[in-house]
């Protein structure tokens, strides 16, 4: 069973995406956006560390092993974990736009179970945007990147301000990403006009 509910159909007037000319490069790696990141920070022992490049256009290709960490049931990926790794895989297209966007709505399909050593080949692609909506998709394979499906997801981004972050994320952490040079040059690099 699939299907995409009606908030997630771009409205009439959306328009194509348009990849940012300072987006990086197709094929570079993105490298991650805050290194406590779940889906792609270094520092997260048992996160996703999703290793993720620019593909052509307004797409991003990704690759995320399924760890022991990660199951659900014995020897299975958790749907959640699954669910994880297209969110980021979709958040990470905010470095082809360089915007800032968080998910609103994400509706996932789970085809095929996904064991334990496996790796996910994740692609995410903008497919419209409607002033501050951001319309995606992405799909997991297994086996290969051109194997079978096993998850897809569509998402809802919204464009926010840095100030969604300073104003509701917790002080202690804030403080030091706003203290750390490194994290605030990633930050502005969603920024259209930093
Ligand atoms: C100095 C420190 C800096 C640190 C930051 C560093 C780096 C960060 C930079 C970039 C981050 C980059 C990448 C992140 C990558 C991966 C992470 C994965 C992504 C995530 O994991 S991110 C976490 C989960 N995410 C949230 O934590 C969001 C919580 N949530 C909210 O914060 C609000 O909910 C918000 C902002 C979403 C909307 O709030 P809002 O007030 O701005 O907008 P509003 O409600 O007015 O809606 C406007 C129009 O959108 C429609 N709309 C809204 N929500 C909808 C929904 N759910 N479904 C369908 N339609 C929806 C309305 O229906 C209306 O439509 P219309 O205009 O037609 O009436």
């Amino acid at each position: 069973m699939s299907g995409t509910s009606s908030t997630l159909r771009p409205p009439a007037d959306a328009v194509a995406p348009v990849r940012h000319p300072d987006a990086p490069a197709p094929g570079e790696p993105l490298g991650s956006h805050y290194e406590h990141c779940f889906g792609c920070g270094g520092a997260q022992t048992h996160g996703l560390n999703l290793a993720a490049r620019a593909g052509e256009g307004v797409k991003i290709i990704a690759e995320f092993t399924v760890q022991a960490a990660h199951q659900g049931a014995p020897g299975l990926a958790h749907g959640g974990v699954l669910a994880s790794a297209l969110d980021e895989t979709l958040g990470s297209l905010n470095w082809l736009l360089r915007t800032i966007a968080v998910t609103g709505r994400l509706e996932t399909d789970f085809v095929r179970p996904v064991p334990v050593d496996t790796v996910l080949y994740l692609e995410a692609e903008v497919t419209a945007v409607a002033g501050r909506k951001i319309y995606s998709t992405a799909t997991g394979r297994i086996g290969g990147p051109a194997g079978p499906v096993a998850v897809r997801a569509d998402a809802l981004f919204l464009e926010v301000k840095v100030d969604h972050f300073i104003d509701n994320g917790r002080e202690e952490e804030i403080q030091a990403a706003m203290s750390d040079p490194d994290q605030l040059r990633r930050a502005r690099a969603f920024e259209v006009n930093p």
